[in-house]
Formats: C-alpha cells, sequence, structure tokens
C-alpha cells in the first residue's frame, strides 16, 4: 500500500557524503534501514560527481551499487540510491548522516536548509576541528548553526573503513546531547558487528576524533625513522596525554570515561598503527621531507583526504592563541616537523626537554 508522507512515521535517511567511510557506513545504515520500521527503507546517498572509468560515479553506484573509487569490491545495498544533487539527495530528510571530509562542508548547509523535514537531526562522522576569531569551533557546531541549530550529535571510533565495510568486528561511540535522539541514532547504527555505545558528550566523543590524527602524524614518523613498537607506544601515551589535557582544559565537564569508549584509546591505537595519517607521516619521513603532505596525499590515497595535518594546524592555532603551545610537546613538534622543517629528532627533544612539564600535567 502506498503510504503519503503526511502519515508516514517512519525517518528518512540521507548520507552527506561517499568516500570510504561514507561508502562503508552506508552498508550499515542500508542494512538497517531495510530491517526496521523506524526508518525509510530507501537511504539516499549525496555523491560528489565524478567520472571512474569513463562512466559517472552516480551511475556506478546505482546500476553497480558499488563505489569502485573509495570502496573497491564492497557492494552497497540496493536500497541505498545515490544523488549527485545535494538539495535532492536531502530532501524530506528526518536524520542527516555528514560524511565528508570538513574543508568540503562549506556553503553545503545553506543548500540543504530549506529542504529537510521539520525537526531534521543530523549526526556528524567528521574528524576534524576549526579555530576562528572566537576560538576553538567544534565541527558539529559549524553544522549545527549553519542547519539553522538543528539538534547534532557525533559518531567516532577505531574505525577503519575497509575493515568495517568487511563487517569486522567493531565498536564506536556516539556523543549526543539529546538522549532520546542518541537511542534512536545507535538503532540506526548498530549492528552485530558494529557495536555502538552512547555518551552524553558531544565535545569529549568529537575532538577525541579530531586530535588522534595528529598523534597519527607521530606515530607515523616514529615508522618513517624505522623505529618500533616501545617508540610507538610512548607517542601513543603521551598523546593520549596531551589529548585529554587539551580536551578537558577547553570542555571541563567531558569526564575521563569517554577517553576509554571507541573513541579515545581505541582509535587512537588504530589509528597510530592502521591509518591513512600514518601511512603518509611515514612516507614523508622516507623521502626525506622533500615532498609535501599534499603530495603524498595525491600519490598515496587516490582521491582519499588526510585530516591530521589540517588539524595541526588548527590545534597549533589555537594553543598559540592561549599561549598554551608549550604545554603540549608532542602536536608543537608534530607541527613543526610537518610544516616548519623541523628535524626528526626534535620529536623526542621536545618531549625531553619538556618532560617535567609533561609529568607534573599528569594528573
Ligand atoms: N576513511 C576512514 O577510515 C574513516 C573512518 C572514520 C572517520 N573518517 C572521517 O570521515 C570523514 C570523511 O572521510 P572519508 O574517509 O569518507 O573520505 P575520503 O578521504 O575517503 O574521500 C574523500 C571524499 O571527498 C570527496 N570530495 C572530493 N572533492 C570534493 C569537493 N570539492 N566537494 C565535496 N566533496 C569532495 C570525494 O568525493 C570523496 O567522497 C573524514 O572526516 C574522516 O576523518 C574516515
Ligand atoms: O585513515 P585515517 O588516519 O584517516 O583514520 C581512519 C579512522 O579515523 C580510524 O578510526
Amino acid at each position: 500500500m502506498k503510504r503519503t508522507r503526511e502519515f508516514d512515521q517512519r525517518k528518512q535517511v540521507a548520507i552527506v557524503g561517499s568516500g570510504a567511510w561514507g561508502s562503508a557506513i552506508a552498508r550499515i545504515i542500508g542494512r538497517n534501514c531495510q530491517r526496521l520500521d523506524t526508518f525509510h527503507s530507501t537511504v539516499k546517498q549525496w555523491v560528489f560527481e565524478e567520472t571512474v572509468n569513463g562512466r559517472k560515479l552516480t551511475d556506478i553506484i546505482n546500476q553497480d551499487h558499488e563505489n569502485p573509487k573509495y570502496m573497491p569490491g564492497q557492494k552497497l545495498p540496493h536500497n541505498v540510491v545515490a544523488d549527485p544533487d545535494i538539495c535532492s539527495a536531502t530532501k524530506d530528510a528526518d536524520i542527516l548522516i555528514f560524511v565528508l571530509p570538513h574543508q568540503f562542508l562549506n556553503g553545503l548547509c545553506e543548500k540543504i536548509k530549506a529542504s529537510v523535514a521539520p525537526g531534521c537531526i543530523g549526526i556528524s562522522l567528521i574528524k576534524g576541528v576549526h579555530f576562528d576569531e572566537q576560538g576553538m569551533v567544534l565541527i558539529s557546531d559549524m553544522i549545527k548553526e549553519g542547519m539553522g541549530g538543528m539538534d547534532m550529535s557525533v559518531l567516532m571510533g577505531a574505525n577503519l573503513a575497509p575493515e568495517v565495510a568487511a563487517g569486522q568486528f567493531c565498536e564506536a561511540t556516539i556523543g549526543c546531547r539529546d538522549e532520546t535522539n542518541g537511542t534512536l541514532l545507535q538503532s540506526l547504527f548498530h549492528d552485530p558487528n558494529f557495536h555502538v555505545a552512547v555518551r552524553k558528550d558531544v565535545p569529549g566523543v568529537e575532538i577525541c576524533g579530531a586530535l588522534k590524527n595528529v598523534v597519527a602524524l607521530g606515530a607515523g614518523f616514529v615508522d618513517g625513522m624505522g623505529l618500533g613498537d616501545n617508540t610507538k607506544a610512548a607517542i601513543i601515551r603521551i598523546g593520549m596525554m596531551e589529548m585529554k589535557r587539551f580536551i578537558q582544559s577547553h570542555y571541563p565537564e567531558v569526564e575521563d570515561a569517554t577517553f576509554f569508549e571507541s573513541c579515545g584509546v581505541a582509535d587512537l591505537i588504530v589509528t597510530c598503527y592502521g591509518g591513512r595519517n600514518r601511512k603518509c607521516a611515514e612516507a614523508f619521513v622516507k623521502a626525506g621531507g622533500k615532498k609535501s603532505f599534499d603530495e603524498l596525499e595525491a600519490e598515496l590515497l587516490n582521491g582519499q583526504k588526510i585530516q591530521g595535518t589540517g588539524t595541526a594546524v588548527e590545534v597549533v592555532k589555537i594553543l598559540e592563541a592561549e599561549g598554551k603551545l608549550e604545554e603540549y610537546p608532542l602536536f608543537n613538534s608534530i607541527h613543526g616537523i610537518a610544516f616548519e622543517g623541523k628535524p626528526m629528532e626534535s620529536l623526542f627533544l621536545d618531549i625531553d626537554n619538556m618532560g617535567e612539564m609533561v609529568e607534573s600535567l599528569a594528573g
């Protein structure tokens, strides 16, 4: 029986983005929307149109049910429909999933705002942070403002997209402000191999997801220098301390428990061993600093984007403006190596010189 929109209580879900993570999550969302009565079974996905093997990417997705550029070899459910037009992709949406590199957010919300359903909510899977004249801005808050105050949650975690797409067991964390929305979103994302926990903590969950990408650059430098697991574990430990210090100094309400969720320690570990930021940082060292991160990204990632370099720049801007850079020797030296031609060894020299301060701030 045909149901009109007026009487149809099912939530319409739209995915904004179709890179590696957008494709992996579309597999889960598509299956859950087929399975659960709460959601409309058709899921629209906004795809930034490109030509792949002589065909439009949206045509390939809609005909072959696969995104061969960003997630080759993994089929998408047939109810996921690719649309190159951001307005029609998000029309009447009750739930928007933002999953694109945040440098491409500019102007997007303006286009979407008028066409979504009344009461539409959003969730950001974007790992990054922004700095403006007022100071630090969460990406989820940028979207919230762009969408005229829409309730925004975030989903972060130890989630390398190819492993999630392959259905390997992992966990993720939703950070919400509204617990009813948090629970609804948990049901949309959770599946037997993708376990989702909910915390009423947007900033803690979101900034963990952003900062781990900076630490991952340090882990890649360690790999590039040919050093071993003890050294990498040290970078991970110090990185965790700086992440915690940064987050709790900006958001004192963030509880330690957030750092023990998938968005915290688990994402930090996985990114430092298996992520793209780590991979590009290793290549940066092996190229003797002669190639920029932009060049390496283009060479190694076939159109995928890393977020750690941009986040390092934003974090250093924030800390400089606050006069607190010296409290973060790891973040500072990672930025210096990536952008100021500092030698690799400064990674350890800076930490060693600042050792006393690091330990005294550790509590
Ligand atoms: N890939 C992962 O394993 C993973 C896991 C968790 C979270 N994330 C986060 O998810 C977010 C999205 O990353 P991703 O990995 O899905 O993307 P990606 O790096 O795989 O792909 C880049 C995307 O950018 C799009 N794009 C390129 N030029 C564009 C333009 N001018 N305008 C709009 N879009 C354009 C491409 O179409 C593609 O969809 C990031 O914040 C990332 O940190 C990624
Ligand atoms: O490949 P990266 O470095 O962008 O990391 C991917 C995910 O964020 C890991 O959770």
